[in-house]
């Protein structure tokens, strides 16, 4: 018996005020330098202290809800964060109170990885355990970076920044990157097909030959923590260097590891990577994320409609399902164990504004 759908996102600030709480919510632990917090509170700020992020899963749990109308199925959907309001821990003792006893869970990452899907296993757990002895109990569905439904709303995004290109541009796949260290902790040790980025790489290939692109680069952005651990490279900007001096005049850039246009994807790459691709005399363009496309909500139904049916998972790729667990067990036995987070940086280590 399913109950209930449970949106878990990551959260974002609503106003000015809400910015530092948050961004000490995200970093708690991780040895992120206080540096590198101001200089992310001025994105933030930047946007009036507003984060798109919650707009914008409003939007599509609307858009699930009609659809998941459309489909006879008849689930309550609620909205729970692991970063700010409204805090999965409320969520789920709403959840409770209002007599779920069973729920499904709809993370808005589509990959593996610590970041991507073991911390939000935590927060299904950690919420759990707020809540006590009444807790639903909460079936996570799986990474869903190679459906067809993912993958198609990606290539139109594509299609349609390349009309605002000439013709010879490169298409340049981002994700958030991560500390190499928890990418390679990332799926079971016998196995890499879980692997955060492996599994970005192969979203990007997926959607390169959808679009018959003739080559594409992966590269990854927003780095965080102390400059002196390694973190996947290059970086988005410092590739867009690169390929000026390689003679390109043009860039297509596309999100892929994002579901949503928030903060990283509309500073990140809406501001700073297009100001360098203007500084430098490119022509740049930034294909839209799936949130809006009415193929994200179908999405979410399939997912929805393979558990409570059982249907075979639809997926272009042959890496294995992955991210479907109970109450926030791991994926599989030691699959991303959390890596030890290094010490604070010391005062002054901070990297420069990127
Ligand atoms: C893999 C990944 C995803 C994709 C998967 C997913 O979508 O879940 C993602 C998404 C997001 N990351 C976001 C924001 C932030 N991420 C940070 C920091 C970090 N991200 C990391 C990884 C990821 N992050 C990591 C390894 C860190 C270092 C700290 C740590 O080890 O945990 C920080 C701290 C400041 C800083 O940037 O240093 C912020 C503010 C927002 C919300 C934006 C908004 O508000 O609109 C979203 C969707
Ligand atoms: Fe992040």
């Amino acid at each position: 018996m399913t109950d209930a759908l449970l949106w878990l996102s990551f959260g974002g600030p609503e106003s000015p005020a809400d910015v530092r709480p948050f961004l000490e919510n995200v970093t708690r632990g991780r040895g992120v330098p206080p540096e590198r917090l101001d200089e992310v509170e001025q994105h933030y700020q930047h946007f009036g202290g507003v984060s798109p992020i919650n707009r914008l899963n409003r939007e599509a749990m609307d858009a699930v809800r009609a659809a998941l109308a459309a489909a006879g199925i008849d689930l309550p959907v609620y909205f729970g964060n692991r970063n700010w309001h409204p805090m999965v821990e409320d969520t789920v003792a709403e959840m409770a109170a209002d007599g779920v006893r069973s729920a499904l869970v709809f993370p808005t990452s589509a990959y593996g990885g610590y970041s991507a899907c073991r911390q939000y296993d935590e927060d299904i757990a950690r919420a759990r355990e707020s809540v006590g002895d009444d807790a639903p109990d909460l079936v996570k569905l799986r990474h869903f970076f190679d459906h067809p439904l993912f993958v198609s709303a990606f290539a139109d995004a594509v299609r349609a920044a390349a009309a605002d290109l000439p013709e010879g541009y490169r298409l340049v796949f981002t994700a958030h990157s991560v500390p190499d260290s928890a990418d390679r902790a990332a799926g079971p040790p016998e196995e890499g097909g879980r692997r955060y980025s492996r599994q970005v790489a192969e979203a990007a290939r997926l959607v390169a030959a959808e679009v018959g692109a003739d080559g594409f680069d992966v590269v990854w952005q927003s780095r965080s923590g102390p400059p002196r651990i390694p973190w996947l490279e290059p970086d988005v900007v410092d590739h867009i260097e690169a390929l000026h001096a390689d003679g390109v005049r043009a860039v297509l850039v596309c999100p892929v590891g994002f579901v949503s246009d928030h903060l990283e994807v509309v500073w990140d790459l809406d501001t700073e990577a297009k100001e360098k691709a203007e500084e430098l005399g490119m022509a740049f363009a930034r294909a839209a994320t799936p949130n809006g496309d009415p193929r994200f909500a179908e999405l979410v139904v399939e997912l929805v409609r393979e558990h409570l049916a059982g249907a075979e998972a639809r997926k272009l790729s042959d890496f294995p399902v992955g991210g479907c667990t109970l109450n926030g067990a791991p994926c599989a036995v030691a699959c991303c164990e959390p890596v030890r987070r290094p010490a604070p940086a010391q005062a002054g280590q901070g990297r420069p504004a990127s």
